[in-house]
């Protein structure tokens, strides 16, 4: 695998190569089954697979989450390795920001429901590097996770205001064995607070099987008190919503999505499930 820690030299060297078709798999590093599985998926369907690591100072809204995320970049090197993965590009903050750079697009109400509500200005930093990284990879398609779905709908429409010339792949969500949503986040959370984080889960399980039994917003009630049983766990929104426009889901919602995100302990989890 070739390592590039500048954008000119992993674009001289993307240049020479002259792929047909390239997959990017952006990521923040601390890499798991999840991220490996986008890996799988961009190899199967191109000539060529970059990823990036970078952990995003501007798509933190608490400055502690971004200190302590995990950054273990040489087991990193060695699980992309081990996938095959053609490119990393590593850039260091000053690669990819200049001093003072502005940016701000607007996306409507994506940027303001669910996880924007919990974590103000997080779609504008995700938009911004998002955008940065296919300014530099231009690749062919583009392969976000599930996991965060809302992430992929604000990528979807930032592709779409901006015209960019990429396809976007949505990869299913890997779970533990146990149903944990596998996330970098998990490596902060004790053995206690793995099994009550399994109530996440649980209760997207629990709000798929019961569809359709009552009204949603009974739905949502329940599922939230049913969060709120496990100790060490906080809910922050249980929410059923349309699965184009994530606005809350109704008798039109040709798509629903349950999306779910919870504190457990000091750790904040997000998940979500397609119930429809
Ligand atoms: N369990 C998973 N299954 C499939 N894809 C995943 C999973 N977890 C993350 N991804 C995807 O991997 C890409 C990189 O995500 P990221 O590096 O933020 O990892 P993460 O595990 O989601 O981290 P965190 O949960 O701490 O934010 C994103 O497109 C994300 O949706
Ligand atoms: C897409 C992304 C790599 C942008 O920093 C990040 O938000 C993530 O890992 O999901
Ligand atoms: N996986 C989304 C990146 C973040 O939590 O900031």
């Amino acid at each position: 695998m070739k390592i590039f820690t500048t954008r000119t030299d992993l674009q001289q060297y993307l240049a020479s190569l002259n792929s047909k078709t390239i997959g990017f798999v952006p990521t923040m590093g601390a890499l798991h089954s999840g991220h490996l599985s986008l890996i799988a998926q961009a190899k199967q369907n191109n000539d060529l697979v970059v990823c990036s690591i970078f952990v995003n100072p501007t798509q933190f809204n608490d400055p502690k989450d971004l200190e302590r995320y995990p950054r273990p970049i040489e087991a990193d090197i060695d699980k992309l390795t081990t996938a095959t993965c053609d490119v990393l590009f590593n850039p260091p903050v000053t690669e990819v920001y200049d001093d003072n750079e502005q940016w701000h697009l607007n996306i409507g109400q994506l940027e303001f429901l669910l996880e924007g509500e919990f974590r103000p200005g997080h779609y504008q930093g995700v938009t911004q590097v998002v955008y940065k990284l296919l300014t530099i990879v231009k690749p062919t398609t583009l392969y976000l996770g599930q996991k965060d779905y809302q992430q992929f709908m604000v990528v979807s429409r930032m592709v779409d205001l901006l015209n960019l010339p990429v396809k976007m792949v949505m990869s299913p969500i890997e779970r533990e064995p146990e149903g944990l949503a596998m996330s970098s986040r998990n490596i902060h959370l004790s053995a206690d607070d793995r099994l009550h984080a399994l109530v996440l889960s649980r209760t997207l399980n629990w709000a798929k099987e019961n569809f359709g039994s009552k009204a949603i917003f009974e739905l949502e009630q329940e599922a939230m008190e049913r969060l709120q049983t496990e100790p060490s766990v906080t809910p922050e929104y249980f929410e059923l919503a349309d699965g184009k426009t994530l606005l809350p889901a109704n008798e039109n919602s040709q798509t629903i999505v349950a999306l779910t995100a919870a504190k457990v302990g000091k750790t904040r989890l997000i998940d979500n499930m397609i119930i429809k």
